[in-house]
Protein backbone atom coordinates (compact mmCIF):
# COMPACT_ATOMS: atom_id res chain seq x y z
CA UNK A 1 0.00 0.00 0.00
CA UNK A 2 1.44 3.17 -0.51
CA UNK A 3 2.32 5.88 2.29
CA UNK A 4 0.15 8.61 2.40
CA UNK A 5 2.55 9.84 5.23
CA UNK A 6 1.43 13.58 4.16
CA UNK A 7 -2.12 12.56 5.27
CA UNK A 8 -1.59 10.48 8.54
CA UNK A 9 1.38 12.66 10.04
CA UNK A 10 0.18 15.89 9.69
CA UNK A 11 0.91 18.54 11.94
CA UNK A 12 -1.91 20.57 9.86
CA UNK A 13 -4.82 22.84 10.23
CA UNK A 14 -8.10 21.77 9.04
CA UNK A 15 -10.34 25.29 7.90
CA UNK A 16 -14.15 24.69 8.25
CA UNK A 17 -16.51 26.62 6.42
CA UNK A 18 -19.56 26.78 8.57
CA UNK A 19 -23.07 26.88 7.27
CA UNK A 20 -24.00 24.02 4.91
CA UNK A 21 -26.34 21.19 5.93
CA UNK A 22 -24.40 17.92 6.14
CA UNK A 23 -26.34 15.60 2.97
CA UNK A 24 -25.73 12.06 1.68
CA UNK A 25 -24.23 8.82 3.10
CA UNK A 26 -21.10 7.70 4.66
CA UNK A 27 -19.50 4.55 5.07
CA UNK A 28 -17.97 4.23 8.84
CA UNK A 29 -14.38 2.78 9.22
CA UNK A 30 -13.14 -0.31 10.99
CA UNK A 31 -13.24 0.72 15.01
CA UNK A 32 -10.00 2.19 16.40
CA UNK A 33 -10.18 0.74 19.58
CA UNK A 34 -11.13 -3.02 18.41
CA UNK A 35 -8.53 -3.00 15.88
CA UNK A 36 -6.25 -1.78 18.54
CA UNK A 37 -6.62 -4.36 20.96
CA UNK A 38 -7.05 -6.86 18.20
CA UNK A 39 -3.80 -5.90 16.57
CA UNK A 40 -2.43 -6.63 20.31
CA UNK A 41 -3.60 -10.13 20.42
CA UNK A 42 -2.75 -11.01 16.84
CA UNK A 43 0.83 -11.05 18.34
CA UNK A 44 0.08 -13.88 20.58
CA UNK A 45 -0.75 -16.17 17.48
CA UNK A 46 1.39 -18.53 15.99
CA UNK A 47 1.30 -18.21 12.28
CA UNK A 48 0.11 -15.04 10.33
CA UNK A 49 -2.94 -12.82 10.61
CA UNK A 50 -4.79 -10.92 8.25
CA UNK A 51 -7.38 -8.32 9.79
CA UNK A 52 -10.17 -6.45 7.67
CA UNK A 53 -11.75 -3.48 7.87
CA UNK A 54 -8.64 -1.84 9.53
CA UNK A 55 -9.13 2.06 9.30
CA UNK A 56 -5.73 3.67 8.18
CA UNK A 57 -5.31 6.27 11.09
CA UNK A 58 -2.18 6.98 12.75
CA UNK A 59 -2.31 4.80 15.98
CA UNK A 60 -2.91 1.43 13.52
CA UNK A 61 0.53 2.55 11.97
CA UNK A 62 2.28 2.94 15.11
CA UNK A 63 0.72 -0.12 16.68
CA UNK A 64 2.69 -1.75 12.98
CA UNK A 65 5.58 -0.08 13.84
CA UNK A 66 5.43 -1.99 17.54
CA UNK A 67 4.98 -4.96 16.14
CA UNK A 68 7.92 -4.85 13.72
CA UNK A 69 9.88 -2.86 17.18
CA UNK A 70 9.30 -6.44 18.79
CA UNK A 71 10.94 -8.66 15.63
CA UNK A 72 7.59 -9.15 13.85
CA UNK A 73 6.36 -8.57 10.58
CA UNK A 74 3.29 -5.78 9.73
CA UNK A 75 2.04 -4.11 6.72
CA UNK A 76 -0.36 -3.17 4.45
CA UNK A 77 -1.63 -6.15 1.94
CA UNK A 78 -4.80 -3.60 -0.10
CA UNK A 79 -6.52 -0.84 1.47
CA UNK A 80 -8.50 -1.89 4.70
CA UNK A 81 -6.34 -5.66 4.83
CA UNK A 82 -3.41 -5.48 7.39
CA UNK A 83 -0.96 -8.83 7.64
CA UNK A 84 0.87 -9.20 11.32
CA UNK A 85 3.10 -11.91 12.59
CA UNK A 86 5.34 -11.97 15.43
CA UNK A 87 8.14 -14.77 15.85
CA UNK A 88 9.04 -16.96 19.01
CA UNK A 89 11.86 -14.95 19.11
CA UNK A 90 10.19 -11.68 19.90
CA UNK A 91 12.32 -9.30 21.96
CA UNK A 92 9.20 -8.85 24.38
CA UNK A 93 10.64 -4.67 24.54
CA UNK A 94 8.97 -1.69 23.15
CA UNK A 95 10.16 1.66 23.29
CA UNK A 96 9.26 4.98 24.84
CA UNK A 97 9.41 6.76 21.59
CA UNK A 98 6.87 4.24 19.81
CA UNK A 99 4.50 3.17 23.07
CA UNK A 100 4.04 6.96 24.10
CA UNK A 101 2.21 7.76 21.22
CA UNK A 102 -0.97 5.95 22.01
CA UNK A 103 -2.81 4.19 24.63
CA UNK A 104 -3.28 0.72 22.97
CA UNK A 105 0.24 0.03 23.09
CA UNK A 106 -0.46 -1.05 26.97
CA UNK A 107 -2.50 -3.90 25.47
CA UNK A 108 1.12 -5.36 24.46
CA UNK A 109 1.75 -5.75 28.15
CA UNK A 110 -0.84 -8.60 28.44
CA UNK A 111 0.09 -10.00 25.06
CA UNK A 112 3.80 -10.76 25.42
CA UNK A 113 3.60 -11.76 29.51
CA UNK A 114 0.55 -14.48 27.79
CA UNK A 115 2.66 -15.22 25.34
CA UNK A 116 6.42 -15.28 26.46
CA UNK A 117 5.44 -15.36 30.00
CA UNK A 118 7.76 -11.91 30.26
CA UNK A 119 7.45 -7.99 29.06
CA UNK A 120 8.93 -4.91 29.79
CA UNK A 121 6.56 -2.03 27.92
CA UNK A 122 7.22 2.04 28.44
CA UNK A 123 4.19 3.46 29.60
CA UNK A 124 1.71 4.39 27.32
CA UNK A 125 0.64 7.57 25.87
CA UNK A 126 -2.69 8.59 24.28
CA UNK A 127 -4.92 11.39 25.13
CA UNK A 128 -4.43 13.75 28.10
CA UNK A 129 -7.84 13.38 29.58
CA UNK A 130 -6.93 13.13 32.98
CA UNK A 131 -4.97 10.59 35.31
CA UNK A 132 -4.58 7.23 33.10
CA UNK A 133 -3.23 4.99 36.00
CA UNK A 134 -2.43 1.00 34.84
CA UNK A 135 -3.16 -0.08 38.72
CA UNK A 136 -6.21 -2.35 37.71
CA UNK A 137 -3.78 -3.51 34.65
CA UNK A 138 -1.11 -4.51 37.25
CA UNK A 139 -3.04 -6.22 39.98
CA UNK A 140 -5.09 -8.17 37.41
CA UNK A 141 -1.92 -9.63 36.11
CA UNK A 142 -0.65 -10.29 39.80
CA UNK A 143 -3.72 -12.48 40.12
CA UNK A 144 -2.23 -14.59 37.19
CA UNK A 145 1.30 -14.58 38.64
CA UNK A 146 2.85 -12.28 37.30
CA UNK A 147 4.62 -9.52 39.47
CA UNK A 148 5.53 -6.30 37.34
CA UNK A 149 7.01 -3.28 38.13
CA UNK A 150 7.52 0.37 36.87
CA UNK A 151 10.90 1.66 36.81
CA UNK A 152 11.90 4.35 34.89
CA UNK A 153 8.98 4.74 32.44
CA UNK A 154 8.39 1.37 31.85
CA UNK A 155 6.49 -1.70 33.43
CA UNK A 156 8.74 -4.85 33.74
CA UNK A 157 8.24 -8.16 35.06
CA UNK A 158 6.67 -11.44 33.91
CA UNK A 159 5.87 -14.87 35.49
CA UNK A 160 6.70 -14.83 39.47
CA UNK A 161 9.52 -18.17 40.22
CA UNK A 162 10.26 -17.92 35.54
CA UNK A 163 8.65 -20.16 33.30
CA UNK A 164 6.56 -18.90 30.41
CA UNK A 165 2.56 -19.51 31.71
CA UNK A 166 0.51 -17.42 34.17
CA UNK A 167 -2.19 -19.53 36.20
CA UNK A 168 -5.59 -18.85 36.05
CA UNK A 169 -7.34 -17.06 38.91
CA UNK A 170 -10.49 -15.12 40.10
CA UNK A 171 -10.14 -11.14 39.03
CA UNK A 172 -12.05 -8.66 40.43
CA UNK A 173 -12.24 -4.89 38.55
CA UNK A 174 -12.83 -1.94 41.38
CA UNK A 175 -13.57 -0.15 38.09
CA UNK A 176 -14.59 -1.74 34.54
CA UNK A 177 -11.54 -0.23 32.89
CA UNK A 178 -11.39 -1.37 29.08
CA UNK A 179 -8.06 -1.82 28.81
CA UNK A 180 -7.40 -3.29 31.65
CA UNK A 181 -10.53 -6.08 31.16
CA UNK A 182 -8.51 -6.59 28.11
CA UNK A 183 -5.32 -7.03 29.40
CA UNK A 184 -6.39 -9.85 31.97
CA UNK A 185 -7.92 -11.85 28.97
CA UNK A 186 -5.15 -11.83 26.31
CA UNK A 187 -3.15 -12.96 29.50
CA UNK A 188 -5.50 -15.15 30.89
CA UNK A 189 -5.82 -17.11 27.08
CA UNK A 190 -2.93 -18.96 27.23
CA UNK A 191 -2.61 -19.27 31.26
CA UNK A 192 -2.66 -22.75 33.03
CA UNK A 193 -6.42 -23.17 34.25
CA UNK A 194 -9.61 -21.13 34.24
CA UNK A 195 -9.75 -17.56 34.63
CA UNK A 196 -12.65 -15.20 36.10
CA UNK A 197 -12.96 -11.24 35.47
CA UNK A 198 -15.77 -9.81 37.66
CA UNK A 199 -16.67 -6.44 36.82
CA UNK A 200 -15.40 -6.40 33.66
CA UNK A 201 -15.77 -3.90 30.93
CA UNK A 202 -18.50 -4.40 28.18
CA UNK A 203 -17.58 -2.41 25.59
CA UNK A 204 -18.79 -3.88 22.22
CA UNK A 205 -14.57 -4.04 21.85
CA UNK A 206 -14.20 -6.28 24.19
CA UNK A 207 -16.74 -8.33 22.78
CA UNK A 208 -14.53 -8.36 19.37
CA UNK A 209 -11.32 -9.42 20.78
CA UNK A 210 -13.02 -12.27 22.66
CA UNK A 211 -14.34 -13.25 19.64
CA UNK A 212 -10.71 -12.67 17.86
CA UNK A 213 -9.42 -14.69 20.64
CA UNK A 214 -11.71 -17.52 20.05
CA UNK A 215 -11.32 -17.66 16.75
CA UNK A 216 -7.49 -17.84 17.09
CA UNK A 217 -8.30 -21.31 19.17
CA UNK A 218 -9.04 -19.61 22.49
CA UNK A 219 -12.11 -20.23 25.07
CA UNK A 220 -13.75 -17.30 26.07
CA UNK A 221 -17.04 -16.80 27.25
CA UNK A 222 -19.19 -14.00 28.69
CA UNK A 223 -17.80 -11.38 26.86
CA UNK A 224 -20.56 -8.65 27.00
CA UNK A 225 -21.45 -9.21 30.35
CA UNK A 226 -20.07 -8.26 33.63
CA UNK A 227 -18.13 -12.04 34.21
CA UNK A 228 -15.97 -12.88 31.84
CA UNK A 229 -15.02 -16.68 31.98
CA UNK A 230 -11.62 -17.83 29.86
CA UNK A 231 -9.91 -21.35 30.04
CA UNK A 232 -6.46 -21.27 29.48
CA UNK A 233 -5.48 -23.38 25.94
CA UNK A 234 -1.96 -23.98 24.68
CA UNK A 235 -1.91 -22.16 22.01
CA UNK A 236 -3.29 -19.74 19.55
CA UNK A 237 -2.96 -19.98 15.72
CA UNK A 238 -2.92 -17.00 13.14
CA UNK A 239 -6.32 -16.33 11.56
CA UNK A 240 -8.49 -14.04 9.24
CA UNK A 241 -10.82 -11.98 10.90
CA UNK A 242 -12.65 -8.30 10.42
CA UNK A 243 -12.81 -5.97 13.38
CA UNK A 244 -16.51 -4.28 13.75
CA UNK A 245 -17.57 -0.45 12.97
CA UNK A 246 -16.25 2.39 14.62
CA UNK A 247 -19.10 3.34 17.08
CA UNK A 248 -17.49 6.62 17.96
CA UNK A 249 -16.51 7.57 14.35
CA UNK A 250 -20.23 6.76 13.67
CA UNK A 251 -21.53 9.04 15.91
CA UNK A 252 -19.46 11.83 15.29
CA UNK A 253 -21.45 12.01 11.55
CA UNK A 254 -24.34 11.70 13.39
CA UNK A 255 -23.92 14.14 15.38
CA UNK A 256 -22.24 16.63 12.99
CA UNK A 257 -25.46 15.43 10.84
CA UNK A 258 -27.65 16.44 13.83
CA UNK A 259 -25.96 19.51 14.20
CA UNK A 260 -25.55 21.43 11.17
CA UNK A 261 -29.18 20.37 10.57
CA UNK A 262 -28.90 18.20 8.12
CA UNK A 263 -29.88 14.28 7.10
CA UNK A 264 -27.32 11.87 6.58
CA UNK A 265 -27.26 8.31 6.72
CA UNK A 266 -24.43 6.18 8.48
CA UNK A 267 -23.71 3.08 6.81
CA UNK A 268 -22.15 0.28 8.10
CA UNK A 269 -22.14 0.51 11.60
CA UNK A 270 -24.15 -2.19 14.44
CA UNK A 271 -27.14 0.72 15.49
CA UNK A 272 -26.88 -1.05 19.21
CA UNK A 273 -24.02 -0.09 19.46
CA UNK A 274 -25.20 3.55 19.23
CA UNK A 275 -28.29 3.22 21.02
CA UNK A 276 -27.22 5.46 24.00
CA UNK A 277 -26.44 8.23 21.78
CA UNK A 278 -29.13 7.55 19.52
CA UNK A 279 -30.99 7.90 22.92
CA UNK A 280 -30.33 11.43 23.56
CA UNK A 281 -30.40 12.50 19.55
CA UNK A 282 -33.74 11.34 19.92
CA UNK A 283 -34.90 12.78 23.25
CA UNK A 284 -32.95 16.59 21.87
CA UNK A 285 -35.93 15.71 19.10
CA UNK A 286 -33.51 14.65 16.41
CA UNK A 287 -34.97 11.72 13.97
CA UNK A 288 -33.05 8.79 14.45
CA UNK A 289 -34.02 5.85 12.33
CA UNK A 290 -32.08 2.18 12.58
CA UNK A 291 -31.85 -0.28 9.26
CA UNK A 292 -30.01 -3.30 9.15
CA UNK A 293 -26.08 -2.16 9.07
CA UNK A 294 -27.61 2.02 8.75
CA UNK A 295 -28.83 4.80 10.82
CA UNK A 296 -30.42 7.33 9.31
CA UNK A 297 -30.06 11.02 11.27
CA UNK A 298 -32.23 14.14 10.02
CA UNK A 299 -31.70 17.14 12.27
CA UNK A 300 -34.66 19.62 10.27
CA UNK A 301 -36.36 20.12 13.53
CA UNK A 302 -36.82 21.44 16.29
CA UNK A 303 -34.01 20.68 19.41
CA UNK A 304 -34.77 20.55 22.81
CA UNK A 305 -31.78 20.70 25.06
CA UNK A 306 -30.56 17.31 27.22
CA UNK A 307 -28.27 16.17 30.04
CA UNK A 308 -25.69 13.80 29.98
CA UNK A 309 -23.66 11.60 31.82
CA UNK A 310 -20.80 9.45 30.64
CA UNK A 311 -20.84 6.17 32.29
CA UNK A 312 -19.55 3.01 30.75
CA UNK A 313 -20.97 1.03 28.20
CA UNK A 314 -23.97 0.55 27.83
CA UNK A 315 -24.26 4.16 29.45
CA UNK A 316 -23.21 7.28 27.14
CA UNK A 317 -19.14 6.87 25.85
CA UNK A 318 -17.07 9.57 27.16
CA UNK A 319 -15.75 9.40 23.78
CA UNK A 320 -18.65 11.27 22.05
CA UNK A 321 -19.53 13.85 25.29
CA UNK A 322 -17.59 16.92 23.31
CA UNK A 323 -18.81 15.93 19.59
CA UNK A 324 -22.46 16.36 21.58
CA UNK A 325 -20.96 19.43 23.27
CA UNK A 326 -20.52 21.31 20.21
CA UNK A 327 -23.98 20.23 18.99
CA UNK A 328 -25.59 21.36 22.74
CA UNK A 329 -24.07 24.58 22.28
CA UNK A 330 -26.33 25.83 19.26
CA UNK A 331 -29.43 24.29 21.34
CA UNK A 332 -31.37 26.73 23.08
CA UNK A 333 -31.89 26.28 26.65
CA UNK A 334 -29.72 24.79 29.45
CA UNK A 335 -27.85 21.73 28.85
CA UNK A 336 -26.21 19.91 31.27
CA UNK A 337 -22.84 17.36 30.68
CA UNK A 338 -21.52 15.12 33.44
CA UNK A 339 -18.12 13.78 33.00
CA UNK A 340 -17.54 10.80 34.92
CA UNK A 341 -15.02 9.01 33.58
CA UNK A 342 -12.22 10.97 33.44
CA UNK A 343 -11.40 14.18 35.17
CA UNK A 344 -9.94 16.50 32.92
CA UNK A 345 -12.04 15.55 29.75
CA UNK A 346 -13.83 19.40 29.86
CA UNK A 347 -10.78 21.00 27.96
CA UNK A 348 -12.87 21.72 25.14
CA UNK A 349 -14.98 24.51 26.87
CA UNK A 350 -11.80 26.69 26.44
CA UNK A 351 -12.00 26.24 23.23
CA UNK A 352 -15.26 26.36 22.47
CA UNK A 353 -15.84 29.77 24.39
CA UNK A 354 -13.59 31.23 21.49
CA UNK A 355 -16.34 30.68 19.68
CA UNK A 356 -18.79 32.18 21.44
CA UNK A 357 -20.07 28.93 23.24
CA UNK A 358 -21.75 30.11 26.60
CA UNK A 359 -20.31 26.99 28.79
CA UNK A 360 -19.28 26.98 32.63
CA UNK A 361 -17.64 24.02 33.96
CA UNK A 362 -18.27 23.30 37.90
CA UNK A 363 -16.13 20.46 39.23
CA UNK A 364 -16.82 17.39 36.01
CA UNK A 365 -19.65 19.57 34.96
CA UNK A 366 -20.39 21.30 31.90
CA UNK A 367 -23.66 23.35 32.20
CA UNK A 368 -24.15 24.76 28.22
CA UNK A 369 -26.22 28.02 27.50
CA UNK A 370 -27.11 27.22 24.32
CA UNK A 371 -28.45 30.61 22.85
CA UNK A 372 -25.74 32.48 21.27
CA UNK A 373 -24.98 31.48 17.66
CA UNK A 374 -21.08 30.31 17.33
CA UNK A 375 -18.67 32.71 15.05
CA UNK A 376 -15.69 30.73 13.37
CA UNK A 377 -12.67 31.05 15.43
CA UNK A 378 -8.61 29.72 15.64
CA UNK A 379 -9.13 26.96 18.03
CA UNK A 380 -6.70 23.80 18.73
CA UNK A 381 -7.79 20.13 19.18
CA UNK A 382 -6.55 19.30 22.99
CA UNK A 383 -7.23 15.86 22.49
CA UNK A 384 -8.87 13.11 19.41
CA UNK A 385 -12.89 13.68 20.46
CA UNK A 386 -11.99 17.60 21.10
CA UNK A 387 -10.71 18.09 17.61
CA UNK A 388 -13.87 16.31 16.25
CA UNK A 389 -15.87 18.60 17.97
CA UNK A 390 -14.67 21.93 17.08
CA UNK A 391 -14.34 20.57 13.30
CA UNK A 392 -18.88 20.28 13.93
CA UNK A 393 -18.64 23.76 16.03
CA UNK A 394 -16.97 24.97 12.86
CA UNK A 395 -19.35 23.36 10.51
CA UNK A 396 -22.55 24.93 12.18
CA UNK A 397 -20.67 28.23 12.47
CA UNK A 398 -21.00 31.41 10.88
CA UNK A 399 -17.81 32.00 8.88
CA UNK A 400 -14.16 30.11 8.88
CA UNK A 401 -13.23 27.93 11.71
CA UNK A 402 -9.07 26.88 12.22
CA UNK A 403 -8.71 23.51 14.01
CA UNK A 404 -4.79 23.21 14.45
CA UNK A 405 -3.53 20.09 16.10
CA UNK A 406 -4.84 18.03 13.61
CA UNK A 407 -2.65 15.41 14.57
CA UNK A 408 -4.80 14.26 17.76
CA UNK A 409 -7.77 14.05 14.96
CA UNK A 410 -5.42 11.63 12.54
CA UNK A 411 -5.22 9.32 15.50
CA UNK A 412 -9.08 7.89 14.93
CA UNK A 413 -10.46 9.53 12.22
CA UNK A 414 -10.05 7.76 9.14
CA UNK A 415 -10.67 10.06 5.66
CA UNK A 416 -12.11 13.02 7.38
CA UNK A 417 -12.38 15.50 5.30
CA UNK A 418 -12.70 12.92 2.46
CA UNK A 419 -16.18 12.02 4.18
CA UNK A 420 -16.87 15.27 5.12
CA UNK A 421 -16.45 16.74 1.57
CA UNK A 422 -18.77 14.06 0.46
CA UNK A 423 -21.52 15.17 3.02
CA UNK A 424 -20.90 18.84 1.18
CA UNK A 425 -18.93 20.24 3.80
CA UNK A 426 -16.35 22.88 3.53
CA UNK A 427 -13.18 21.93 4.83
CA UNK A 428 -9.69 21.60 3.75
CA UNK A 429 -6.23 21.03 4.84
CA UNK A 430 -3.57 23.50 5.20
CA UNK A 431 0.22 22.16 6.31
CA UNK A 432 1.95 23.89 8.87
CA UNK A 433 5.31 23.37 10.40
CA UNK A 434 4.80 23.50 13.78
CA UNK A 435 2.50 21.31 15.88
CA UNK A 436 0.58 24.42 17.36
C1 LIG B 1 -7.49 2.51 23.19
C2 LIG B 1 -8.79 2.47 23.89
O1 LIG B 1 -9.49 1.48 23.85
N1 LIG B 1 -9.16 3.60 24.50
C3 LIG B 1 -10.46 3.66 25.14
C4 LIG B 1 -10.36 2.98 26.48
O2 LIG B 1 -9.31 3.61 27.19
P1 LIG B 1 -8.72 2.94 28.52
O3 LIG B 1 -8.69 1.48 28.34
O4 LIG B 1 -7.47 3.65 28.83
O5 LIG B 1 -9.87 3.35 29.54
P2 LIG B 1 -10.26 2.66 30.91
O6 LIG B 1 -11.60 2.06 30.76
O7 LIG B 1 -9.14 1.81 31.39
O8 LIG B 1 -10.34 3.93 31.86
C5 LIG B 1 -11.54 4.37 32.43
C6 LIG B 1 -11.29 4.90 33.82
O9 LIG B 1 -10.66 3.92 34.63
C7 LIG B 1 -9.54 4.46 35.29
N2 LIG B 1 -8.51 3.40 35.46
C8 LIG B 1 -8.16 2.65 34.36
C9 LIG B 1 -7.20 1.68 34.48
C10 LIG B 1 -6.57 1.49 35.73
O10 LIG B 1 -5.70 0.62 35.89
N3 LIG B 1 -6.92 2.29 36.77
C11 LIG B 1 -7.89 3.24 36.66
O11 LIG B 1 -8.19 3.93 37.63
C12 LIG B 1 -9.07 5.58 34.37
O12 LIG B 1 -8.34 6.54 35.08
C13 LIG B 1 -10.38 6.13 33.86
O13 LIG B 1 -10.91 7.04 34.78
O14 LIG B 1 -11.61 3.11 27.16
C14 LIG B 1 -11.97 4.46 27.44
C15 LIG B 1 -13.25 4.44 28.26
O15 LIG B 1 -14.31 4.00 27.51
C16 LIG B 1 -12.11 5.25 26.15
O16 LIG B 1 -12.28 6.60 26.49
C17 LIG B 1 -10.87 5.12 25.30
O17 LIG B 1 -11.14 5.63 24.02
C1 LIG C 1 -9.57 8.52 24.44
C2 LIG C 1 -9.48 7.97 23.24
O1 LIG C 1 -8.42 7.30 22.76
P1 LIG C 1 -7.10 6.76 23.53
O2 LIG C 1 -7.57 5.87 24.63
O3 LIG C 1 -6.42 6.02 22.45
O4 LIG C 1 -6.36 7.95 24.02
C3 LIG C 1 -10.57 8.04 22.25
O5 LIG C 1 -10.57 7.20 21.32
O6 LIG C 1 -11.43 8.93 22.36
Amino acid sequence: MTARKGERYSLGKLIVQGGTPLEGRVSISGAKNATLAVMAAAMMGCGETILENIPNIVDVEVMMELCRELGGEANWLEPGTIRMVLPDSASCKTSYTLAKKLRASNLLLGALIGRFGWAEVALPGGDNIGSRPMDLHIKGLYCLGAELKVEHGYIRGGVIGGGKRLTGNKVYLDFPSVGATENIMMAAVLAKGQTIIENCAKEPEIVDLANFLNAMGGRVRGAGTDLIRIDGVQRLEGVRYAVIPDRVEAGTYMVAAAATRGRVIVENVIPTHLHALSAKLREMGVTVEEEDDQVLVDGRGEFRPVDIKTMPYPGFPTDMQSQLMALLASVSGTSMIVENVYENRLRVVDELQRMGAQIKIEGRTAIIDGTSELTGAQVKATDLRAGAALIIAGLIAEGETEVSCMYHVDRGYEHLEEKLRSLGAKVRRVESSSKA
